[in-house]
């Protein structure tokens, strides 16, 4: 079959964005994943399905596949992507949209300056189950109980461990550009503490309203950016009593902004989303 597609990336998260209001679509994870290689296809970290709602008072259906052809829970990039294609394709005129994604609603609304903002609802945190003694860690504060020992690679890390609907291990680092993000990125994504894999990221705190950020994806590797990384990233800043909202969040492929006034209050995510260009492509 040819497949139309829509080719976007928000901060160098790029996606391969696909309508299937008017059809039905159901590959298989071969044929996602050719769809995502950056050779044998168009290449995508994620590719992003558009679906009429289920549910009456909500706008739209989000699906979200990882490179590896599997389906997961929530994209905040992807978010900002999708506001922009049902725009410019024409799907709705609205400017603030409900959109029902694997893990909730989110609400995300294209702002007048161009400018996409996304509520990600509440974060949820995860208390650590086991008590356990930091005092041989360095300079980490110990006041925040969703914090977790991990054993990687030899050595001990400390990560929050928050979920925006899809799983996040947040951990503080001296410097982005020296952490050892390819090394321990997989140990982590694999650390058998979470069953269902998580996405690790690796924090550096600029000031208490700006950090940098890198995050090796859950079947993704390394993105230039990940959206839901930055809102797990900053939550655990905010806890930990390392960062005030708003926060800056500077990654390889942009900036994003992340708001959160703590608690049960929603996530804000703002940031680009960008269309490179259309095409087709023989499936
Ligand atoms: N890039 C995304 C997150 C995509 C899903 C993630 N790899 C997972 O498996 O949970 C973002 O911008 O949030």
């Amino acid at each position: 079959m040819k497949l139309k597609f829509t080719k976007m990336h928000g901060a160098g998260n790029d996606f391969v964005v696909i309508d299937a209001t008017a059809q039905e679509i159901a590959f298989t994870p071969a044929q996602w994943q050719r769809l995502a290689d950056r050779r044998f296809g168009v290449g995508a970290d994620q590719m992003l399905v558009v679906e009429k709602a289920q549910t009456p008072g909500i706008d739209f259906r989000y699906r979200i596949y990882n490179s590896d052809g599997g389906e997961v829970e929530q994209c905040g990039n992807g978010a900002r992507a999708f506001v922009r294609y049902v725009t410019e394709k024409g799907l709705t005129a609205k400017r603030a949209i409900r959109v029902e994604t694997l893990s909730g609603v989110i609400e995300p609304r294209m702002e007048d300056d161009g400018g996409i903002t996304v509520d990600m609802g509440a974060p949820v945190l995860e208390a650590a189950r086991v008590p356990f003694d930091a005092s041989g860690l360095q300079g980490q504060p110990q006041n925040d109980d969703t914090l977790w020992p991990l054993d990687v690679n030899g050595h001990t890390v400390l990560v929050s461990a928050v979920s925006m609907g899809n799983p996040h291990a947040v951990q503080l680092v001296d410097d982005v550009d020296a952490a050892p993000v390819l090394q321990d990125g997989p140990a982590i994504e694999h650390h058998p503490r979470f069953p269902k894999r998580v996405n690790a990221g690796f924090m550096q705190v600029v000031d208490r309203h700006a950090i940098r950020l890198r995050v090796f994806e859950r079947s993704a590797g390394e993105t230039l950016a990940c959206g839901t990384g930055a809102c797990a990233a900053v939550v655990a800043g905010i806890r930990r009593g390392l960062l005030a909202s708003p926060v800056r969040v500077g990654t390889r492929g942009g900036e994003l902004s992340i708001a959160w006034a703590g608690g049960n209050a929603p996530v804000l995510l703002t940031g680009p989303a960008v269309t490179v260009f259309d095409g087709e492509i023989e499936l």
